[in-house]
């Protein structure tokens, strides 16, 4: 199953030329014996790799399993995600973390490669053991609380100090809890006329400002997750130009979803951190083609219909995304320079890199495993929301157009998805 010629598909949006696999790894020729796939038209992709996604599982298997969101990973051209360890029970141990490597392997669809906890159940009050959890089977290397901010400097600053012994970074959800608390919405002219609690953009900015200091105090990597306002790509800018170890993501709902959208009070465009403003949007586009901005990550975070289908200010935050992300971003990108290479820095090669993913996003160089996708750039799709394959359906994009889609996912060889639809 894993010989493979995939004929006339054009390489990073380059010329059309054959890629052969053989046994797996992109070789510069396959045997008689191999399948044949006529990939004219489609533009091929290294596998791409989500730094951001929650799989739900432990505890929300109502809302996600390890298997069903890395189905939805391989429609959407993944070959590697990393799984949040917001989970219940909270992903703070190796015996948690194990949990979760294992079932990636056995739903066998993407390498699922879970995150550790930086504090015990997410409490911001002690260190979990990363170290544990570092020399697990899992090697995890990217620890994250995410969902809920390291808000306590001293522990931020202990954990930064303790992950260099590994070359593991902290991911950090930047939103300063004294300033959101009872937020429902970005902080503005919106929420003011909809009567809404705000959630300041200083929030978010006040903790990468302290943080990107703090990782420059202490000569580590520091990641920031979903950088949402043009103040934080600012502040990322200067603490680059400084030479600290700082990257940050943006995710694809924060480069093209705007606050206005709030106006309907449809909690399907609940997020944290919330949609901004256009200017925003703007800043946050600008950073990612600058290089401020590293890498699209999905912040995929499923939910159910009970947790989402409410009152705006009870339901949960947060929009599947791992099915359109690579949609949003074509949208959101359109007019950039070689966008398609732009996409496999983006969204497989520096994610890979950060997160310490062999094998993934290498590009599609003889001799490396054949994790690829195959894009349809010309195809247009309306999403429907009981059609995707995550077993929630809290997106924000059903009804609504949207350009370019991956039609065939392998992992290592052997296809996940062909002709658009899930081998297993
Ligand atoms: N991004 C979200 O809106 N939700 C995340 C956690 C979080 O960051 O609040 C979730 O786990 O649901």
């Amino acid at each position: 199953m894993n010989n493979w010629i995939i004929s006339g598909a054009s390489v990073l949006g380059g010329e059309p030329a054959d890629i052969f696999v053989r046994d797996g790894v992109i070789a510069d020729s396959a045997p008689d014996s191999a399948q044949r796939l006529d990939a004219t038209g489609l533009i091929a992709l290294p596998g791409l790799v989500d730094l951001h996604t929650h799989l739900r599982e432990p505890g929300r298997e109502d809302a996600e399993t390890v298997e069903t969101g890395s189905r939805a990973a391989a429609l959407g051209g993944y070959t590697a995600v990393c799984a949040m360890a917001n989970t219940d029970p909270v992903a703070d141990t190796a015996g948690v973390v194990e949990q979760v490597w294992r079932l990636g392997k056995d739903a066998g669809l993407v390498d699922v490669q879970p995150i550790g906890a930086v504090t015990v159940g997410l409490a911001g009050e002690r260190l979990a053991e990363l170290g544990a959890m570092a020399t697990s089977a899992a090697r995890v290397r990217v620890f994250s609380d995410d969902g809920h901010c390291v808000h306590d400097p001293v522990l931020m600053r202990r954990a930064l100090e303790y992950v260099k012994a590994f070359d593991g970074v902290i991911a950090q959800h930047a939103e300063e809890p004294r300033l959101t608390v009872g937020a429902q919405m970005n902080e503005g002219d919106t929420s003011a006329r909809l009567g809404l609690a705000g959630w300041p953009a200083v929030a978010e900015e006040a903790i990468i400002a302290r943080d990107v200091l703090l990782a420059g105090h202490v000569n580590s990597r520091l990641h920031i997750c979903h950088v949402s306002t043009a103040g934080s790509v600012e502040l990322i800018r200067w603490a680059k130009s400084k030479g600290w170890r700082v990257t940050a993501e943006v995710t694809p709902h924060h480069l093209l979803l705007t606050d206005d959208l709030v106006e309907g009070y449809d909690p399907v465009f609940k997020v944290n951190p919330p949609l901004r403003t256009e200017a925003d949007v703007l800043a946050l586009r600008e950073g990612l083609r600058d290089g401020t901005i590293d890498i699209v990550a999905t912040d995929h975070a499923p939910h159910t219909v009970e947790d989402k289908e409410c009152e705006w200010a009870y339901a949960r935050p947060g929009m599947v995304g791992l099915e359109t992300a690579l949609s949003i971003v074509v949208e959101a990108m359109a007019g950039t320079d070689r966008l398609w290479e732009r996409i496999a820095d983006w969204m497989s090669a520096t994610p890979a890199r950060i997160a310490g993913l062999s094998g993934h996003g290498a590009g599609l160089a003889v001799g490396e495993p054949a994790n690829l996708t195959l894009v349809d750039p010309a195809v247009r799709w309306t999403p429907g929301p009981a059609e995707l394959a995550s077993r929630s359906h809290n997106t924000p994009y059903a009804g609504r157009e949207l350009p370019s889609r991956p039609v065939a996912t392998f992992l290592r060889g052997v296809p996940t998805v062909l002709d658009g639809k899930a081998q297993k």
